[in-house]
Parts: structure tokens; C-alpha cells; sequence
């Protein structure tokens, strides 16, 4: 008998930036090169809110094939008819206005992390999703990361026992060099009008390992909501620049320990001196996630009565070679969104809407207590 044809989900892309041509760049690798099979990925047309030119030169530097639609706005994008799904990549500033014109035109969204910038607006978003009956997903990629299924299936697994305390970092050094305690200040991250701070690019990760361990694996019927203390230090643009908070989970007797910083990285080399970024501690042992929290590359489990032998898994990144080697890792939520879409789910078992609205909630929280406030324009529901 002959085989399907694998389901092909078609692509709009929304912004021509830094990690769009990243995303772009993994959306046209084949999913046969990381072992998926029964989808695959069309990059229908991209747009950037500058100028068309801007999504020509965009296509021609991810390389992508000829016949890829280029828009010089936004709003074409979202009215083309052969597009499924649009990935937006605009600044956390822009996602509430976005992914509601694109969930209005009835198009599913894979929209990047932070799904927005207050609480208020992920939750509006979501009932908008939810209401128009279309896909929408966060695109926290390092969910979707076949490292991370493996870590969730081994601690739901019992293996190091009972689940006790998470402790994630994600920090990176923006300091200037010769300059001591003055940051780039022409980063994205400390411009406080495009949504910029550690907590919304970086403490997230922090944050899903946190939540992925304690909060996902809890049994869906009576989930409990973390209590939060955090401590925050502000930059003067405005911003946040270095965040830790407690996530207390008393009925679980549990907490997570999450840390990010713009000013101090995580080690000042991943591989060799951060050690793990992400520690889960278990009544009979431990689990370590090394390389940066956002990418992470190996895991070790420690058993309390393994005599001392650490197992190590690698997991490298799959490489196209029919696509110079290229894979970043951005490609496994591509996949999830085809997978969801084929089989007519409007939402992520892995990253579900609520957990997204969770987590906005909770970064709210601790950027309130710090008293970091964006400003009106990028908080409201202006549209
Ligand atoms: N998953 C991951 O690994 C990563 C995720 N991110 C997330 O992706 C998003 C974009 O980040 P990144 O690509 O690094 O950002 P960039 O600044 O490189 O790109 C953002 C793009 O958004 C568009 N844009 C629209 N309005 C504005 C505006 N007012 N200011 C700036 N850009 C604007 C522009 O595209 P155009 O002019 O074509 O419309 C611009 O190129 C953020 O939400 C960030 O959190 C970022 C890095 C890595
Ligand atoms: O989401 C992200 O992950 C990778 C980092 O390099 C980047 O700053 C951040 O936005």
C-alpha cells in the first residue's frame, strides 16, 4: 500500500529579525533529518513591517526556495489565503497586537516567547484563540526539545523519586567591556518601550524548567498554583536586570529557584564553567541539565544508590546536511504546531494555553514587586 503524503503545514512569517531567520532557516530543514516523519513544512511567505525589500533580502539570506510570497506589511501577510499558521517574531512589545490580528483572520500562531507583556493581555488572547477555535501556541522552543520530554519522562518516572527542588539559571553578560556597571544599552533587552528585561527574554526559561517539573507533571485535576517571592534589581532604562524568585509549592512540599541576569552569565563559558544550569533535586537523586537553560545539551541523572556513577546523555542538535549542516533546535515546535494542526487540536499538550497564561502571571508578579512598569502603549489592549 501506498504511503500518505506527509500533512503540510504553510508558513507566514511575521518579522525578518534575528530569530526569525533562525526559525526560517530550521523550517526549511526536512524533518527526516531529526527522525519526524508524516509532516512537513512550507515557508509560504514572509513580511516585514519595514519595507518589501527588506523580505526579499530576508528569503534571499535564510536561502529560502523561490516562490516565497514577500510582504512589506504585516496586515497582507495575515489576509493570504494559502497561509495556515502564522510565527510571530516581533519584540514581546508587539506579540498582543499581532497574534490578535492574525487569531481575528481566523489563522493559527505559533508567537514567541513571552506570549505577551502583562497577564491581562495573554488572557484576552487566549479567550480570543480560544472563542475563533484557532491553533495558538507560545513558542517557548526549549519545551519542545526532545532533551526536555526525555528529563519530564524520567522525573514523572520516578527515577530520582520524589520531585523536591528545581533550580534553573538563564543569564547572560551584557556588560560593556572596560565599562564596569554599564550595560549595552542599544540591546533590545534594556529598551524598556520594546519590552526588554531579563525576566520576559531569559528568567522565562528559568521559569519552564521550573513549571515544566513541578507544575506540568501534577495531576491535571487538582494543580497547584505556586506561591512567588522574587527579588529584583532595575536597571536605569527602566528595566530589569537581574531577577530570582521562589516558586513555593507547599502542598507538594516543593520549590523552584529560578535566577536570571543581563549583567552575569550563567559561567563565563557554558560548556566548561556554568556547570549545570539546571539542577532537579529528587528523595533518591538528581538530575543536571548542562549547556544554556534556553539550549541545553546533556543531561546526567545521580541515583543516591547508583555508588557514585553518573549516566550522561548527549543531546546534540540534528544537522541538515542537505541544508549546510544547518539545525538550530527552533524546528521541534515547528513540529509540534504541524502535529497539533493535523490532528485538529487548538492547543499544545506540552505547552498548554494555561500554563502560558501562568507563567505571564507570575512574571507580572515578580517584575511588580521589583516596581518595574512598562509603558502604556506596550500594556494595553490597543489594537
Ligand atoms: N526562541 C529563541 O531562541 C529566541 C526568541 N526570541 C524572541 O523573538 C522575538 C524577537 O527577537 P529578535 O528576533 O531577537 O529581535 P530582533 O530585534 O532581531 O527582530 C525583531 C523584528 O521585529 C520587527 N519589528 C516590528 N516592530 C518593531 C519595533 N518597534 N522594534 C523592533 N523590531 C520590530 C522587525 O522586523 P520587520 O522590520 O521585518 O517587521 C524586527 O526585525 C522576541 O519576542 C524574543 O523574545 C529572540 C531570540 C531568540
Ligand atoms: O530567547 C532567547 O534565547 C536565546 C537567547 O540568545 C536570546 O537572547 C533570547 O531571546
Amino acid at each position: 500500500m501506498a504511503e500518505a503524503a506527509p500533512f503540510t503545514l504553510r508558513w507566514g512569517i511575521l518579522a525578518t529579525g534575528h530569530v526569525a531567520e533562525r526559525f526560517v532557516r530550521d523550517l526549511l530543514t526536512s524533518p527526516l533529518s531529526r527522525g519526524v516523519y508524516g509532516i512537513r513544512h512550507q515557508l509560504a511567505a514572509v513580511a516585514s513591517s519595514r519595507s518589501l525589500h527588506t523580505a526579499i533580502n530576508f528569503c534571499a539570506t535564510a536561502q529560502a526556495p523561490v516562490g516565497v510570497k514577500t510582504y512589506g506589511s504585516y496586515a497582507e501577510l495575515i489576509g493570504d489565503s494559502d497561509i495556515d499558521i502564522v510565527y510571530i517574531a516581533t519584540p514581546v512589545s508587539h506579540h498582543f497586537q499581532n497574534a490578535m490580528m492574525a487569531i481575528d483572520a481566523g489563522k493559527a500562531v505559533l508567537c514567541e516567547k513571552a506570549l505577551t507583556v502583562t497577564a491581562s493581555q495573554a488572557r484576552t488572547l487566549v479567550t480570543a484563540a480560544r472563542k475563533k477555535r484557532v491553533f495558538l501556541l507560545e513558542a517557548l522552543w526549549t519545551r519542545f526539545f526532545p532533551l526536555c520530554a526525555k528529563v519530564r519522562d524520567l522525573v514523572a518516572s520516578g527515577v530520582i523519586g520524589t520531585a523536591y527542588r528545581v533550580i534553573a539559571d538563564t543569564s547572560i553578560n551584557l556588560e560593556i567591556s572596560g565599562s564596569p556597571g554599564d550595560l549595552h544599552e542599544d540591546h533590545r533587552l534594556l529598551k524598556r518601550d520594546i519590552g526588554g528585561g531579563a525576566m520576559l527574554d531569559l528568567g522565562i526559561y528559568s521559569l519552564t524548567w521550573i513549571m515544566q517539573i513541578l507544575y506540568h507533571l501534577q495531576r491535571e485535576e487538582d494543580k497547584e498554583r505556586p506561591v512567588v517571592v522574587s527579588a529584583v534589581n532595575a536597571y536605569p532604562t527602566g528595566v530589569d536586570e537581574m531577577a530570582s524568585f521562589i516558586l513555593n509549592f507547599r502542598r507538594q512540599k516543593a520549590m523552584g529557584i529560578g535566577m536570571t541576569s543581563l549583567r552575569i552569565a550563567s559561567g563565563v563559558d557554558y560548556d566548561f564553567t556554568a556547570g549545570p544550569t539546571v539542577r532537579i533535586q529528587g528523595s533518591s537523586g538528581e538530575i543536571q541539565v548542562f549547556g544554556p537553560a534556553f539550549k541545553p545539551k546533556r543531561y546526567c541523572v545521580i541515583r543516591k544508590d547508583g555508588n557514585g556513577e553518573i549516566e550522561t546523555e548527549e543531546c546534540p542538535i540534528p544537522k541538515d546536511k542537505h541544508r549546510d549542516d544547518w539545525g538550530h533546535g527552533l524546528f521541534w515546535e515547528a513540529d509540534e504546531c504541524a502535529r497539533c494542526i493535523k490532528d485538529g487540536k487548538l492547543e499544545s499538550e506540552i505547552m498548554p494555553l494555561d500554563e502560558s497564561v501562568l507563567i505571564v502571571e507570575i512574571i507580572e508578579s515578580i517584575l511588580n514587586s521589583g516596581g518595574i512598569r512598562y509603558p502604556d502603549a506596550i500594556t494595553s489592549h490597543r489594537m
